[in-house]
């Protein structure tokens, strides 16, 4: 069976290195690899591909700094380590991509800043304005304040939450082995590389180990899990070896290279699966047949000035029902503002949000990415 090359055409991109490639086998940060990286990332940004990195490392390269051994068992030293070790990675990453014409930027997240809705959406705008302004987020977790991450070694999940967060087109998961392995490779000399599968497919888990080395943490099945995840917006995986030469750009060009994990919804449909199953109605607008217009013919976000009436208590990120002056429900969507809010902007310009809040979270009381209309007016509704 054919497959399209999950790269080919993307124009978002997340790709996730993993620890042991990072500090190549926890010798310290690779700063050469490192390089390497970012100049196949800023050459794709140069095709109009936006790219966001999730870089893993940080513990690996503090315990070489602060000589320690061995990986310490306590949470707390771990965490410490994270903290010596993110300057490092920050840094290289920095110089690397000041060097190569790119500018950069640190992005810490825990995944309950993922599972907040108002933090979901605060983290959306700021990446969407760094790819906005060309800037590379290079994004890791916040180990200082978390530990199940750390526990668990969970950066292949934050790359699929990211993946979700940005509706990004693929996730590229670059680690020291060829791809997905029928079993471990390390273990079994007849394992063969998986070259491609469905997301989501059980068999992959069962195919996916643990971490077969003392630096990485998640191993194979971690990686699986978050290509599942990624599927959920939408989003193709691959995962492939990070040291292949010019393995993103190949990829990217619709080379085959390790195993690729397609997504079975595309990402309209998937956005839309997520909404109706994630997410609890907490309010409603009622707007106006210009706003109505705007929204179900072109497409557009709906701007405070069209809208008539709010009901119901929601906070900045709840799901509202947007009513036509009809009173049927034409779409629902993320909000950008609480209800009280909402009632001081209702009929108002987007210029004078500030005048009437004091601040501007964002123009429109719901951004069309955040979107998502009502049967019968809706493509993929229509699609069947
Ligand atoms: N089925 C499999 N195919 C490939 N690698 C596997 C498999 N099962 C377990 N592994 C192990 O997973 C390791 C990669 O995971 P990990 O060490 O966490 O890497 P990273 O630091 O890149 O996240 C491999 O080195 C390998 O030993
Ligand atoms: N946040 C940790 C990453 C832990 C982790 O997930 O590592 P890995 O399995 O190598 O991707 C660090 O920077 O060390």
């Amino acid at each position: 069976m054919a497959v399209t090359p999950p790269l080919l055409g993307a124009r978002r991109i997340v790709v996730k290195i993993g620890s042991s490639l990072v500090t190549d086998e926890g010798r310290g940060v690779d700063a050469q690899a490192i390089g390497d990286w970012c100049r196949q990332l800023t050459r794709l940004g140069e095709q109009g591909v936006e790219v966001l990195i999730v870089s893993s490392g940080a513990i690996a390269e503090g315990m070489k700094r602060l000589g320690w051994a061995q990986r310490p068992r306590e949470v707390h030293a771990l965490q410490a380590a994270a903290a010596v070790g993110q300057m490092g990675l920050a840094q290289i990453y920095e110089t690397s991509l000041r060097s190569l014409g790119r500018a950069s930027a640190q992005v810490l997240l825990t995944h309950a800043d993922l599972s907040d809705r108002e933090r979901y959406l605060n983290a959306r705008s700021t990446l969407l304005t760094l790819l906005q302004h060309r800037v590379l987020p290079v994004i890791n977790e916040n180990d200082t304040v978390v530990n199940d991450e750390i526990r668990f070694g969970d950066n292949d999940t934050l790359g699929a939450l990211v993946t979700n967060l940005i509706e990004a087109d693929a996730l590229v998961i670059l680690t020291d082995q060829q791809g997905l392995f029928s079993a471990d490779p390390r273990k079994d000399p007849d394992a063969r590389l998986i070259a491609q599968g469905r997301a989501g497919d059980p068999a992959l888990a069962r195919m996916a180990g643990g971490a077969g080395s003392a630096l990485g943490r998640g191993g194979m099945l971690t990686k699986v899990l978050a290509a599942e995840r990624a599927a959920r917006s939408g989003a193709a995986t691959v995962i492939a070896y990070g040291r292949e030469p010019d393995v993103v750009l190949r990829l990217a060009a619709g080379e085959s290279i390790g195993t690729a994990l397609s997504a079975e919804l595309p990402k309209r449909a998937a956005r839309k699966q997520w909404m109706a199953d994630h997410l609890q109605l907490r309010g409603r607008v009622q707007i106006d047949a210009g706003a109505a217009r705007a929204l179900v013919g072109e497409g557009r976000s709906l701007l405070p000035v069209g809208v008539r009436d709010v009901a119901g208590e929601f906070h900045r990120g709840d799901v509202i029902a947007i009513l036509d002056p009809e009173g049927r429900e034409c779409a629902r969507g993320l909000a950008n503002y609480a209800a009280a809010e909402a009632r001081l902007l209702a009929g108002r310009a987007s210029q004078d949000i500030e005048a009437l809040l004091g601040y501007v979270a964002e123009p429109e009381l719901v951004h069309r990415d955040n979107l998502v209309l009502s049967a019968p007016a809706d493509p993929d509704q229509a699609q069947g």
